[in-house]
């Protein structure tokens, strides 16, 4: 045979020993599912409730697995101690977002969220600290504790409208801190324009919604008319979703932290991104497992009644002496965590851990739900159980090592873990206190058994964010003296709101002198 031929042979079986290699888990790497040749694990990511596979998978193949998708590794870490090691003694090098190519297209690489740990990231962490740190939290009480009364008085005038009015909660006290505009009721232009744009971000995040545009690079070069999915993202960009207006504190500050306006602008969007819809959830999760919970329910009743009583309504500086409430905030969180397996980290060099070798330009989720949900370490986890809290710290089983458990692990870890989880944890709380002092929540009734309908608060909404799904509500206020000091807390509101309603559009400035 000639030397061409030869090298034709051997070139061929090369290409061939190459392409199958393609997509194999390469020796190192933690274990997982079975790779196919080329595509890995491509067709095993799940598109809906990607956490729940996620934690089949650590019952399976443990704390730490590796899926392969395409050329790339990714790791999914289901464990707190492979979360400390990985992402929070490691954060130097597992502190980078993977490469989303439509949210740079989106957002012109300014997302808070996803922009790669650099110099750009660090001036807009700094800035985000400023507004967020514990003071700075503090002075942000009012506005919730006003939102608050707000929420209640809503739920007092229409209780069947429970689902929207916690989402107006939510929206109205993070636009009223960052941007310093209200929003009086959920079909304020502001909330309806901002839920449109979160609806469809939302499903463009969760993996296996989007194009697999980032995992497989090359799909970047598809024709246009093979891939509508860039063409949408070109759209968003046009239409300039992200309102672009500002904060003035930081535009004040903005050369001292290195800024520019855009970057302002993206920071406040980015900020309401994630102080919404996690608190929303928050509230979604409470709400049902307090009405299908009617033991949980009474227990804090109890509780608030004892320490507070019926006379006042409750501020945050009550939470200290209720030990039952703050177990049932925790237990929410672990119950339904709202941002079940975090954001992406990536990592940017070679790491061992546990004796695997995790390659640089990993892509590194962080399994809240699983970890949350582990038999080894929680008693039926699927239970709604805040006594569980009450026994021991982290509401693990007794004798569990806990050394690495933190009651924060559903803010994240690492370099990247949530800026706003101060703000978010005041206006959960102060939520739940509120709420649980004023109303008792039940499942309403059937109106042909007069029974209460079935409903399991195990089925979580899907995306990226999560939470109890809607449930047939009947919430009512605990006593006439309840309601009457909700009307008159938020009538003693409306002189607070006016700052915040300024720029209102006329129907909201109608609204509000009629509710
Ligand atoms: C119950 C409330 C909240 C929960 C459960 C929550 C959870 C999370 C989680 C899991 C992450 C990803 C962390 C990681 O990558 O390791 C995150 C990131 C983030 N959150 Fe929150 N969050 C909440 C409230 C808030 C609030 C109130 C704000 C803003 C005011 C906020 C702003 C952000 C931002 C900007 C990021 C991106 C940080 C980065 O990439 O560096 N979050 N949050």
């Amino acid at each position: 045979m000639s030397l061409v031929g030869t090298g034709v042979i051997f070139g061929c079986v090369w290409a061939v020993y190459w392409l199958w290699k393609v997509g194999s888990r390469e020796p190192g790497l933690p274990p997982g599912p079975p790779t196919k040749p080329l595509i890995g694990n491509t067709l095993d990511f799940p598109t809906r409730a990607i956490y729940k596979r996620f934690t089949e998978w650590a019952n399976t193949y443990g704390d730490i697995i590796s899926l392969k998708i395409g050329f790339s590794s990714v790791i999914i870490l289901s464990s707190p101690e492979m979360v400390r090691e990985l992402l929070d003694k490691r954060s130097v090098t597992t502190a980078n977002r993977p490469p989303v190519h439509f949210v740079d297209l989106i957002t012109d690489d300014h997302s808070v969220g996803f922009i790669d740990y650099g110099v750009r990231y660090k001036n807009m962490r700094r800035a985000l600290l400023a507004i967020l740190n514990r003071e700075a939290c503090v002075e942000h009480l009012p506005i919730q504790q006003a939102e608050a009364s707000q929420l209640m008085y809503d739920l007092l005038k229409q209780p069947e409208a429970y689902f929207t009015h916690v989402e107006r909660f939510s929206v109205s006290s993070i636009f009223s801190i960052i941007f310093g505009v209200r929003c009086p009721r959920h079909e304020s232009p502001l909330v309806q324009t901002f839920f449109k744009l979160e609806e469809e971000w939302e499903d463009l995040l969760a993996p296996g919604h989007q194009p697999p545009v980032d995992m497989l690079p090359f799909l970047r070069y598809i024709p246009e008319r093979w891939a509508p999915w860039k063409a949408s993202c070109e759209s968003r960009m046009q239409r300039e979703a992200h309102n672009g207006s500002f904060i003035e504190h930081l535009l004040q500050e903005r050369e001292k932290y290195g800024l520019t306006r855009k970057e302002v602008a993206y920071l406040g969007s980015g900020l309401i991104q994630g102080g919404s819809t996690t608190t929303t959830a928050f509230l979604r999760t409470l709400m049902c497992c307090l009405a299908t919970h009617g033991e949980v329910q009474a227990r804090a009743h109890d509780e608030i009644d004892r320490i507070i009583g019926p006379g006042r309504i409750p501020t945050i500086e009550d939470v200290q002496h209720l030990p039952y409430l703050q177990a049932i905030i925790k237990e929410v969180h672990r119950f339904c965590p709202s941002v079940p397996y975090a954001v992406p980290h990536y990592s940017t060099a070679e790491e061992t851990i546990g004796g695997y070798t995790i390659p640089k330009n990993s892509t590194i989720f962080m399994n809240i739900y699983g970890i949350y949900h582990s038999e080894i370490a929680y008693t039926q986890p699927s239970e709604f159980m805040p006594e569980r809290f009450i026994q021991t710290e982290f509401g693990t089983v007794a004798g569990a090592d806990d050394s690495s458990r933190r009651n924060d692990l559903h803010f994240g870890a690492g370099r990247r873990i949530c800026p706003g989880m101060l703000l978010g944890n005041n206006a959960t709380t102060l939520a739940a206190l509120n709420l649980i002092w004023g109303f008792d929540f039940r499942v309403a009734k059937d109106a042909q058994t007069a029974r209460e309908m079935h409903v399991d608060p195990n089925t979580f909404t899907e995306s990226f964010i999560i939470s109890c799904a809607k449930f047939p509500a009947d919430i009512r206020p605990r006593s006439e003296i309840h309601s009457s000091l909700i009307r008159a807390q938020y009538s003693s509101s409306r002189a607070f709101f006016h700052h915040f309603e300024q720029e209102l559009s006329p129907e909201d400035k109608a609204f509000v002198e009629t509710w």
